[in-house]
């Protein structure tokens, strides 16, 4: 337990930041930002409970637009009108910070990566991971040619399930998503029962689980000192990193100029190019730090989010069949089921086109974001928003909500149709990757592996939960993500080879 001076004393500095904060506000006719009530030191982290995505929800409904809660003494402010987020992700770049999370960075007191860091060291490698994944031509593969590469091997090992329950298929989408990003990283691929992927999946889980139980350290800091240590993070991010380190290292002593085999070669001739100019964020022992980060940044952000997205999809279209048979007559009707599907295809497949983006809307799998840092106080619209304030994007609500959404809890591509059901219609208030300066990086990817893996599993296969076992919920199972509960199906090949 703390000792109750230093409890009054925390009470007593946080209600003078509160004063402060609250005249300069009032002093300056700014509205105050609405929002309940919190308790000395945990601020709202109680009432905000294990579904955090729910509670905004529940806020948004009785605060409107914007409300401010505390997460331990972070001042969070949160966003629940689309055309607000936009503007407040894309316009100011004093909203474009990171909070630095203590004790989980990969190398000790020294932020380095691209989602939790912000600054040059941020922009300037948001900017390169960009464009290397714009003009993807590492060796001889387009980007299609290699996720293609992906999905066919799943489809092959798949087939070796016919007529048995499938138990884990999102552990397979798992490592053949992930062999699509390793592949852009490094150029290596791992098979469905590689023991060393099984583990790197397990102990991701295991960092993600443990994470979860003691999210409290992220808002309230102190509290390490009085849960259980954060040991199997530890563990497991030292492994983690050395993996990342092996890359880099075989890929230095391999390494050809005139033949860039993949982005951690593309890194390294710009570590290379810049290995005189001192000041670059490319020189140096600690550009290659940053390499390490960076890679376990981009499989961390893509891997699991683009697994699970697909794994709703599947769910969906299990669940209700007669969309399920609406996709294959439409991947039929352009395909006649005699190649695959192709990026190319996708103006003629509308309804396949809003079944994804109806599973992006009903199940965005980062339902609050992830939270930006206000780097300087600013005034926003007729607010003021102090520094250092957490900024949340309420996903999740902006897409269930009743006034942007007509029955929005219902799975309904057609609200992507135009009316006579012919043309795909994106709509604005979609913001399941984000908007702005720190958007999802991977979009494009995470879209094109979507639709291959989708499409293609479905014209080779029906799928149908296996009688065996229960009928899954379609509640979600709230964690780092929200994932679809675990649930067993049976596949039936639909081409006769
Ligand atoms: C369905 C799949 C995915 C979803 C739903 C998703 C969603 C998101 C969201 C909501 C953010 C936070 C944006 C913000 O802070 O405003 C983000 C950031 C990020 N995503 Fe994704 N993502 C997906 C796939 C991917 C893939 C395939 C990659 C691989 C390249 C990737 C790389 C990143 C990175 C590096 C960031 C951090 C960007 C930054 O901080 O500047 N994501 N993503």
């Amino acid at each position: 337990m703390l000792p109750l001076s230093l409890t009054l004393a925390t009470i007593f500095i946080a209600t003078l930041g509160f004063l402060y904060w609250y005249r300069k506000t009032r002093d300056k006719g700014y509205k105050p930002i609405p929002g309940p009530i919190g308790l000395p030191m945990l601020g709202n982290v109680l009432q905000v409970g294990s579904k955090m995505h729910l509670q905004f929800s529940r806020w948004a409904n009785k605060y409107g637009e914007i409300f401010q809660i505390h997460l331990g003494n972070r001042r969070s402010v949160v966003i629940s009108d689309p055309q607000m987020v936009k503007e407040i992700f894309s316009n100011d770049p004093a909203f474009t910070g990171r909070a630095i999370f203590e004790g989980y960075e990969a190398y000790t007191n020294e932020p380095l990566g691209i989602a939790s860091i912000e600054g040059e060291m941020w922009e300037v490698h948001r900017r390169f991971l960009l464009r290397q994944l714009r003009d993807f031509g590492f060796g001889k593969s387009s980007m299609e040619e290699l996720v293609q590469e992906e999905v066919k091997m799943l489809i092959a090992h798949l087939k070796t399930f016919e007529g048995q329950p499938i138990k884990n298929l999102k552990q397979m989408l798992q490592i053949s998503v992930l062999n699509s990003l390793w592949m852009i990283i490094s150029n290596k691929r791992f098979s469905q029962d590689d023991p060393a992927v099984k583990e790197m999946m397990s102990d991701l889980q295991r960092v993600l689980e443990e994470m979860m139980k003691n999210i409290i350290v992220l808002f309230v800091p102190w509290t390490k000192y009085i849960l259980p240590s954060i040991k199997v993070f530890d563990e497991v991010k030292a492994k983690g990193l050395q993996f990342y380190i092996d890359a880099v290292d075989a890929h230095k002593s391999t390494y050809q100029e005139d033949n860039l085999r993949d982005f951690i070669d593309a890194y390294l001739k710009e570590m290379k190019s810049q290995s005189s100019n001192p000041s670059s964020m490319f020189y140096g022992d600690k550009a290659e730090r940053q390499l390490h980060v960076l890679l376990g940044d981009i499989m961390f952000a893509g891997n699991d989010t683009t697994a699970t997205t697909i794994s709703w999809a599947i769910l969906y279209l299990t669940k209700f069949r007669d969309i399920q048979e609406r996709i294959q007559k439409e991947i039929h009707d352009v395909t006649g089921d005699a190649r695959p599907v192709a990026l190319s295809d996708r103006p003629k497949m509308p309804y396949t086109m809003a079944v994804i983006e109806e599973t992006f809307r009903i199940s965005p799998v980062i339902p609050t974001g992830l939270q930006h840092r206000a780097i300087k106080g600013r005034e926003f619209r007729d607010y003021f928003i102090p520094e250092d304030t957490w900024i949340f994007a309420n996903i999740y609500h902006i897409h269930h909500d009743e006034k942007l959404w007509t029955d929005p809890k219902k799975f309904k591509p057609e609200r992507f149709l135009s009316e006579d059901g012919t043309v795909f219609k994106k709509n604005s208030n979609l913001l399941t990757f984000s908007i702005g300066r720190r958007q999802c990086v991977g979009e494009t990817l995470a879209r094109d592996s979507f639709f291959l893996f989708l499409t293609n599993i479905f014209q080779r296969y029906s799928i149908t939960f296996d009688p065996e076992f229960p009928e899954p919920s379609l509640e979600p199972v709230v964690g780092f993500l929200l994932s679809p509960q675990p649930f067993t199906i049976q596949i039936q090949d639909r081409i006769v080879d």
